[in-house]
Order: structure tokens, then C-alpha cells, then sequence
């Protein structure tokens, strides 16, 4: 895709975990919080990203061969770099997820997912909860931090899901929900995408949760006099030997 080549916080890298694209991170000083965006085709994942990373909406796009971009964002008063992933649309053969190795790199790589569905595809809907499962599958042991996002929510005429449903499927699922015009309205995708990379921030970060920081300022009881426990210890020891010396 070419259309943001423009944008100066913008910049294309050739494959994810690509030393090139994480070398450039690391020497800005930054933590990288890594996003994959997946879902079926044509539910609006480029438009997505597109809208999150320049602001804009814009109608049509080729159709997707999974492009890699980086933006900085404001976490918590700290500046983080962070990588979206785009991916190429899944399709579904005869109640099979169709995840092409590709793909499996790409969520094997991120940190965190955006599930995309369609309120005006069933079909896309119907695929949230087998590939909530198959990114479990591929990060075992850790619970990733998982947005379902509801797109093309100005569509209501020729809806076929009930944003309700998501709700629904994405609290059963223990992920985050967020209903989107991407359309319409930049801050909707905005929120879903900044609430991802607090969840990641917090997670790369865990000795410095509001509990650990408070429990590091409650004073630690103090050790005991080195010189009264030598003294204590002479007296038990000089005490044994009196018993040992009257038997
Ligand atoms: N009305 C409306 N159209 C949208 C919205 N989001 C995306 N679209 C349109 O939906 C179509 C598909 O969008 P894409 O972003 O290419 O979808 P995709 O999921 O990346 O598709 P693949 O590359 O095939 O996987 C485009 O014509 C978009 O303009 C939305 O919120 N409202």
C-alpha cells in the first residue's frame, strides 16, 4: 500500500521481527508494544489501521498482502513505539480456520491481537470465536491481550450482527469490545488500539504496577542489632558450657 508513504511517523518494514524494523526501535530508546490486526476479508481491517495510523478514512484499498507500519504513542506519560500489523483476510474451508503460515508468524509475533468482524457479515462473526482460540493455540501459557472490534457500525440497514452479540462473545471470550464506524469516528478506533498497548505496557512492565510501587515504599522491618545478636549468642553459649562444666 502506498498511501501514507507521506507520513512522517509513518514507515513500512520489510517483515515482522525483522532485525532492521526492531533495530531502529531500540536505537530510539523505545519499548515496542507489537500489534497484529486480523479477521476475514473485507471487514475493514486496512481501513482500520489506516484510520488509527493517519486519522483518515480512505474508501478502498488494494486488497491486502499484510503491510507492517510503526507510530509512536503516549502510554501513561512514557512514548512508546508501536508496530501494526496488517494481515491478509481469512477465509474458512468447511469449518476450518484457512491460516496460511503467514499469518501464524504474525500472531505468533504479537503482543497483542485486534479481531476484526463486520456487523454486516455474519460469516466474519461467526469466525471470532475459533480464531480466538487458534491465537491461544499459538501463544501458549500466556493470556495475550485480545480487542474484538465491530466494524462498519454506520452500516445498520444491512446489519446482520448485533453489536450486542460482540459484547457478548468477546466478554465469554475475556477480551475487551469495541463497537467502530471506522467511517465515522477516529476515536472509537483510537481507543481500542491506545487500551491494547496499556495492556501490553503493563504486562512488559510488571514491577511497576501500583501494588508493587506501594509495597516498595512500606518500610521494611528492621534487621536486628548484628552486635546485640552476637552478644545474645555468647550468653546462651557461656550459660551451656556453666551447665555442661557443674554436671
Ligand atoms: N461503510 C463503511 N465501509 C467501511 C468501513 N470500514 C471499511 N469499509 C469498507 O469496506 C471495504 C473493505 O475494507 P478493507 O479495509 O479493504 O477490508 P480488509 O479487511 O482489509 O479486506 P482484505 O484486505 O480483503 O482482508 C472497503 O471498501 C472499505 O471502504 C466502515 O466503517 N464503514
Amino acid at each position: 500500500m502506498r498511501l501514507i508513504q507521506n507520513m512522517c511517523t509513518i514507515a513500512e518494514y520489510p517483515a515482522p521481527g525483522s532485525a532492521a524494523a526492531e533495530c531502529c526501535l531500540a536505537a530510539a530508546g523505545r519499548r515496542l508494544v507489537k500489534i497484529a490486526v486480523v479477521g476475514a476479508s473485507g471487514v475493514g481491517k486496512t481501513a482500520l489501521v489506516v484510520r488509527f495510523l493517519t486519522k483518515r478514512f480512505i474508501g478502498d484499498y488494494e486488497r491486502n498482502a499484510g503491510n507492517l507500519y510503526t507510530r509512536q504513542v503516549q502510554i501513561e506519560g512514557e512514548t512508546l513505539a508501536i508496530q501494526v500489523q496488517d494481515t491478509p483476510g481469512i477465509q474458512v474451508h468447511e469449518n476450518a480456520l484457512g491460516c496460511s503460515e503467514q499469518l501464524n508468524r504474525c500472531i505468533r509475533w504479537a503482543d497483542a491481537v485486534v479481531m476484526v468482524f463486520s456487523i454486516t457479515d455474519h460469516k466474519s462473526y461467526e469466525l471470532i470465536g475459533q480464531l480466538h482460540q487458534h491465537v491461544q493455540q499459538l501463544h501458549p501459557g500466556t493470556r495475550l491481550p485480545v480487542v474484538v472490534v465491530a466494524n462498519k457500525a454506520d452500516l445498520l440497514h444491512v446489519k446482520q450482527v448485533d453489536p450486542q452479540l460482540g459484547l457478548q462473545l468477546a466478554s465469554m471470550l475475556g477480551c475487551l469490545f469495541y463497537e467502530v464506524s471506522v467511517s465515522e469516528n477516529y476515536n472509537d478506533v483510537y481507543n481500542a488500539f491506545h487500551v491494547l498497548c496499556k495492556a501490553v505496557s503493563h504486562k512488559q512492565q510488571p514491577s511497576s504496577t501500583p501494588e508493587k510501587r506501594r509495597s516498595s515504599l512500606i518500610p521494611r522491618p528492621k534487621s536486628p542489632n548484628m552486635q546485640d545478636l552476637k552478644r545474645r549468642f555468647k550468653q546462651a553459649l557461656s550459660a551451656k558450657v556453666r551447665t555442661v562444666t557443674s554436671v
